[in-house]
């Protein structure tokens, strides 16, 4: 998992709340947070760049977590709860059809220019690592969207889509493209401050979600 001469670990979030959550949380003083931004496209390019300034001056990262609150689906997380990534998925990366959703993978497209596809698992070691510190979360996919859920229907596709699905955030797969595009270890560590559902912003519990991801980070070394 640790890449020669690689130092620490690189945990970046959407929001710098999150960061400063996650920092209040570190036991490891050779853990670097960095806020990068909303969605996958910026989040992707801003840890991309951190990653190529770390090697450039001589301190590589020896892995990458992306961090931060989430929504949860029912059933699987509830607010205040801690997921770990299992994947994280691009669930709104593809084609609409008549018939359907279709992937990006099923569009016939050179497999080269996919990266990984739609799919990016976390690394072995680096989930069980975080698994076993963190043994009240939920392990299970969790799905990237550029668009927050807002509607019982797009709820309802997303869960007939990915039945297996605990969250869905924002960033986790540009940020294992990025990691996986510079040969790095990713995970995904999330903690719930809303249902997926039918929008209802008043309903989001940032506060009790941030205090969670403050006790999770003890566990990122
Ligand atoms: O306003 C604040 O104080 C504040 C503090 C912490 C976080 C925020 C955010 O707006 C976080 C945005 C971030 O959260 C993820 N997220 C949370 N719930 C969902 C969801 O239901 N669907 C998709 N993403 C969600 C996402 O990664 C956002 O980037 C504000």
């Amino acid at each position: 998992m640790t890449a020669a001469g690689a130092t620490g670990l690189l945990v970046v979030t959407a929001v710098p709340a999150e960061a400063d959550a996650v920092r209040a949380g570190l036991v490891d003083a050779t853990v670097t947070v960095a806020p990068v931004g909303v969605g996958p496209a910026v989040a992707g390019a801003a840890t991309a760049r951190l990653l190529v300034l770390a090697e450039a001056a001589g301190h590589p990262y020896r892995a990458v977590v992306s961090a931060g609150v989430a929504g949860g689906f029912a059933g699987q997380a509830g607010v205040g709860d801690t997921v770990l990534g299992t994947a994280s998925i691009a669930a709104d990366l593809g084609a609409e059809s008549p018939d359907g959703f279709i992937p990006v993978d099923e569009l016939g497209m050179p497999p080269a220019l996919l990266g990984g596809g739609s799919v990016m698992p976390a690394d072995p070691q680096l989930l069980a690592a975080l698994r076993a510190a963190l043994p009240a979360a939920t392990a299970g996919p969790i799905l990237t969207v550029s668009t927050v859920t807002g509607t019982a229907l797009s709820t309802d596709e997303l869960r007939r889509r990915h039945p297996a699905a605990v969250a869905e955030a924002m960033e986790g797969y540009g940020v294992a493209v990025a990691a996986a595009q510079a040969g790095l270890p990713f995970a995904e560590l999330r903690t719930i401050s809303n249902p997926v559902g039918p929008r209802d912003r008043d309903a989001w519990r940032l506060h009790e979600a941030l205090a969670a991801l403050t006790e999770a980070a003890a566990a990122l070394h």
